[in-house]
């Protein structure tokens, strides 16, 4: 079962799906996933997360997503304000979070992970309907030393 909107906060949807989703960010840099499924979606690039489960708060399914799909334990910080349609009956809210340990892998819906710089964020082929959040979550990113990034 997959938990559906009844926050407090105005949703454009009511009752929709609720998809969350990390603007990760390790040395000054976003993570962008590329997903392999489902077919309408392969190739494109997205914040890594999932639909939020019954019970669960928002951060509380991020940092399960983010266990499940990339192998990484992650520190969820503020939430992008807003709420985005991705579909009929879906909405994505997205947290910006920080790598606590692990190196992300593409263990699940993915097949390719980058890191990418502020100059690199439109290097990649976002879903459409992510971009207004890649914006957001670009503003964000934290400003690290040049010699502070890693590889
Ligand atoms: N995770 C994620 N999903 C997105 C984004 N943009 C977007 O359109 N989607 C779509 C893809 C999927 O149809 C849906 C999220 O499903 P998912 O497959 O990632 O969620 P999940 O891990 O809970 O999936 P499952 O348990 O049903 O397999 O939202 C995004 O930025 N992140």
């Amino acid at each position: 079962m997959t938990e559906r909107t009844t926050d407090p906060a105005p949703t454009r949807e009511p009752g929709a799906v609720v998809v969350v989703a990390g603007a990760l960010y390790d040395g000054g840099r976003l993570l962008a996933a590329r997903r392999s499924a489902p077919v309408e979606l392969a190739g494109r690039w997205e914040l890594p997360g999932g639909k939020l489960e019954p019970g669960e708060t928002g951060e509380e399914a991020l940092v399960r997503e983010l266990r499940e799909e990339l192998g990484v334990e992650v520190e969820p910080g503020e939430r992008i304000p807003g709420e985005w349609p991705l579909k009929p009956g879906y909405v994505l809210r997205v947290w910006t979070a920080r790598l606590l340990s692990g190196t992300p892998r593409p263990l699940e819906d993915h097949d390719a992970l980058r890191w990418l710089a502020r100059h690199e964020l439109d290097s990649v082929d976002w879903l459409d309907q992510d971009r207004p959040a890649v914006a957001e979550a670009g503003l964000r990113l934290p400003e690290v030393p040049v010699d502070g990034a890693r590889d």
